[in-house]
């Protein structure tokens, strides 16, 4: 018979009571370790990895009011609060055996006792130990993944009056479970601003989750937010939280809201609204605890008029309103972005001793930057690559596709809507780059995704 895995601790000042556990579970258990008195219980958790400590209640002779089990039961539990303790009680001790339950132990066995519950017990608490300690991972994995996302997006970068403001707004909403809708062109921050917002707030322990609704097709829409039920749908083969449980206690942002199709805007609504969320497929309604953050590039307050989008799901979401301004309504900005931007990717191209021509810094500051601080990162991105030398000349960011239009593109900023000079935008791009999407995604500062979407929208 193969054992199983595991380490399995027992104290017990009764010999004969250690020495035949030992013998009934090291048929089935790889180590087992035997102590008669558990003050050695530090020193070993200190050296041993126990999956499993099987614990007697009693330890002096002639006294059975389980007092020193206990104490030893709130000291394990203290040091180690993931601890599967197992105690050993003696028939009649049942009621201090539930005491020992209130205060962390897992379950207990009666002596004496019969092989198959003694055997059955260990087998569920280690499963349970077993559990506990994936849980013990995935929460360390998640702080990992939480200080990493943290790193790739960096600080916030901004002084001007415009984002100071913004800023204002973000320190006073942030510690609060308001709802708070982000907008802006494509490139203005929103996803950063919206991990800003998760990173003050008290959910921060807390998963950030970030849901592109414009990448979900309508038949993914409920199964990724609300989860599914094995066997709801075709390839539903197994039970799957959606993203509102999985933020649980920490951010849900639901980014391009305006995407969301008409139908599913009501859905969306009745769960904002109850606070509780049911996988498909299943009757069950969970309450759900997460901070809702939401954000478009959409005129969503237009489309409310024009019946495009839900007038209750808008006041639902927009308890707190931060408009994002595009970079070339705050050129003071520019500056900033441009020498964290140059910094950044010297570094990362081990280019330190590369510097800039008063020119090339002209050409950056003069530029309307339609992509807005995408566009500018991968701009001085694209410049520090291209250089040869030690110096960045106008050349190397290539933005004469833009450029040689100028007066044509001023004109349109400040004659057309926005939606027009995205479309022209991706216009250009595709021309420039005959139809390649990868190439045109890239230059516009864009996921191909992203890129099909607005194709799809203007009909391109
Ligand atoms: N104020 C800022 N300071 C520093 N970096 C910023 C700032 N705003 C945006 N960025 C950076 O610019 C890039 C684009 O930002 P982000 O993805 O948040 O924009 P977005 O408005 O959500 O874009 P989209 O509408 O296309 O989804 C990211 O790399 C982000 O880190």
């Amino acid at each position: 018979m193969t054992k199983n895995i595991a380490t399995i601790l027992i104290i017990d000042d009764d010999e004969d009571v250690l020495l035949s556990a030992k013998l009934l579970l090291k048929k089935h258990y790889t180590n087992i370790i035997i102590r008669n008195n558990p003050k050695e219980i530090n020193q070993i958790l200190s050296k041993e990895h126990i999956d499993v400590i099987v614990l007697d209640m009693n330890y002096r002779i002639g006294f059975n009011d389980g007092k020193e089990g206990m104490y030893w039961l709130k000291h394990i539990v203290g040091i180690k609060p993931e601890m599967v303790v197992v105690l050993m009680t003696a028939y009649g001790e049942v009621e201090l055996a539930v005491d020992a339950i209130k205060n962390g132990a897992f379950d207990f066995i009666l002596k004496p006792w019969t092989n198959e519950k003694f055997l059955a017990t260990i087998h569920a608490g280690l499963e349970l130990s077993k559990s506990n300690q994936k849980v013990s991972i995935l929460k360390h994995t998640n702080k990992t993944l939480l200080k990493n996302d943290a790193k790739k997006f960096g600080p916030i970068i901004g002084k001007s009056s415009a984002m100071m403001k913004v800023l204002d707004v973000i320190e006073k909403v942030s510690h609060t479970d308001a709802h708070v809708l982000i907008l802006g062109e494509n490139g203005t921050g929103k996803q950063h601003l919206a991990r800003e917002i998760h990173r003050q707030s008290s959910n921060n322990e807390g998963s950030f989750i970030h849901v592109d609704l414009g990448a979900l097709s309508e038949s993914l829409f409920e199964s990724e937010l609300f989860g599914h039920k094995k066997g709801a749908f075709t390839d539903a083969l197994e039970d799957k939280p959606g993203r509102f449980e999985m933020a649980e206690n920490g951010t849900l942002f639901l980014d391009e809201i305006g995407n969301l199709p008409y139908n599913l805007q009501s859905k969306l609504l009745t769960v904002l609204q109850d606070k509780k969320v049911s996988r498909l497929g299943e009757g069950i309604e969970r309450p759900f605890n997460a901070r809702l953050l939401f954000a478009t590039n959409a005129p969503l307050h237009q489309w409310v008029l024009e019946g495009k989008f839900r007038q209750d799901l808008l006041f639902r979401i927009n308890t707190v309103e931060i408009e994002i301004p595009p970079l070339r309504k705050r050129p003071e900005d520019i500056s900033e972005f441009v020498s964290y931007y140059l910094k950044v990717f010297k570094e990362k191209y081990h280019k330190s001793h590369l510097t800039i021509t008063d020119e090339a810094l002209n050409t950056l500051k003069s530029h309307k930057w339609p992509g807005n601080i995408r566009e500018i990162q991968h701009t001085i991105e694209r410049g520090v690559i291209m250089s040869d030398d030690d110096v960045i000349t106008p050349s190397d960011f290539n933005l004469s596709a833009i450029d040689t239009n100028k007066m044509t593109d001023i004109a349109v900023y400040d004659n057309l809507n926005l939606q027009d000079i995205e479309k022209l935008l991706v216009q250009k791009a595709m021309h420039k780059h005959e139809g390649n999407i990868s190439k045109a995604a890239k230059e516009l500062g864009l996921t191909r995704a992203a890129l099909y979407r607005r194709l799809e929208k203007f009909n391109l």
